[in-house]
């Protein structure tokens, strides 16, 4: 079955460059799912992340429980070409959706690039403060992840973190955690990262050494990909959770983790809280405290998916997979 509900692939107007906007699901409400800027080796590799990728974006918005389905943008950005051009062509294309998707920020594009595509639709969210949008999402999502955290792990001081990036999310998360009294292993590839773990007294070691470092719950925050069949027979954490975006390099590597007893919480659910920062504020108008309240959810999200599996006798990734299905086909009845 094809399980995407529309994809365009277009040759931008202005720019040349391949536009790709994937709609996965529209069953809870319009598609929402970021725009990434990335040079592919082929068009095809970038159709393959927007297909892959929005339908993770349906996963984490059904999760998180909002009224909105997953869809993603790709621009493939190979070889030199006009960005302008090419992001008023990512409007031109969402645009004649007539608002069944909505984009955002995502790997190679900001807030001030949402302005760009704005100029054709309005069907954009994350713009600068300045323009009247709620501009950098990281901080909802460091947010977030530490809901997430503290559902894992119950109270935080005196338990032990070791996260990897110290990125927009990743050093907001260090930091939060370190106020909380938690104890910290950090690294990033960046060694200029290194001065977030001499602010906050923590232990700074290489990126290998930080994720198999003996703590309580590693927090990948850098790139997708980071759980190999590898990497986890090495890991010395009780638990996985983290903001970074599809951790797992494959859906074996769950059953993996399952089998060493390490508890993995989907980054679907963790890494809402930028979504539900940006859209609550921006499309569903909420109030600080309404956002504050579906960031903190997160934790009871988390906590129900792992009670259904320790119940059903799944890992952690098939009842959050399970679930969002549910609540999908629920709205779709
Ligand atoms: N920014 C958000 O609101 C948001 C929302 C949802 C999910 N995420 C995900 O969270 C993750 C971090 O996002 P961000 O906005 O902080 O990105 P970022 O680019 O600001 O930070 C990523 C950091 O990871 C480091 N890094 C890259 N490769 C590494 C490696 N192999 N080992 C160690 N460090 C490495 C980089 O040097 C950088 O400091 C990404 O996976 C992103 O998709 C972010």
């Amino acid at each position: 079955m094809f399980p995407h509900d529309r994809v365009i692939v277009r040759r931008g107007p202005e720019s040349g460059v391949p536009i790709i906007v994937a709609v996965h699901s529209t069953a809870l409400g319009p598609a929402l799912g970021g725009c990434r800027m990335k040079a592919y080796p082929d068009w095809r590799d970038g159709l393959e992340d927007a297909l892959r990728l929005s339908a993770a974006m349906s996963e984490k918005c059904a999760l998180a429980g909002l009224p909105h389905g997953g869809g993603k943008t790709v621009v493939v950005a190979t070889g030199a070409f006009d960005r302008d051009a090419a992001l008023r062509d990512v409007g031109t294309v969402i645009e004649e959706l007539g608002g069944a998707y909505w984009t955002g920020p995502d790997v190679g594009t900001g807030p001030a690039d949402m302005l760009t595509i704005g100029e054709r639709t309005r069907h954009v969210f994350c713009r600068p403060v300045a323009a009247g949008g709620s501009g950098d999402s990281s901080p909802a999502t460091a947010a977030g992840t530490v809901a997430a955290l503290r559902a894992v792990c119950g109270d935080l001081p005196g338990r032990s973190f070791a996260v990897l990036g110290l990125g927009h999310v990743g050093a907001r998360v260090a930091r939060l955690l370190a106020e909380a009294g938690a104890k910290l292993v950090l690294s990033d590839v960046d060694p200029a990262r290194r001065e977030v773990a001499g602010e906050l007294g923590a232990d700074w070691v290489t990126p290998d050494e930080c994720l198999t470092a003996p703590v309580d719950v590693l927090v990948p925050a850098a790139l997708g990909g980071v759980l190999t069949a590898e990497v986890v027979p090495r890991l010395r954490c009780a638990a996985v959770a983290g903001p970074a975006n599809n951790q797992l390099a494959g859906p074996a590597v769950a059953d993996l983790l399952h089998e060493r007893g390490i508890l993995w919480a989907p980054d679907s659910v963790v890494s809402a809280g930028g979504v539900i920062g940006a859209t609550g504020a921006e499309l569903r108008h909420e109030s600080p405290a309404e956002v504050t309240a579906r960031l903190d959810g997160i934790a009871a999200t988390l906590t129900g998916i792992f009670a259904t599996a320790e119940r059903e006798g799944v890992t952690p990734a098939a009842a959050a997979a399970a679930e969002a299905r549910r609540r999908m086909a629920a709205a779709r009845s």
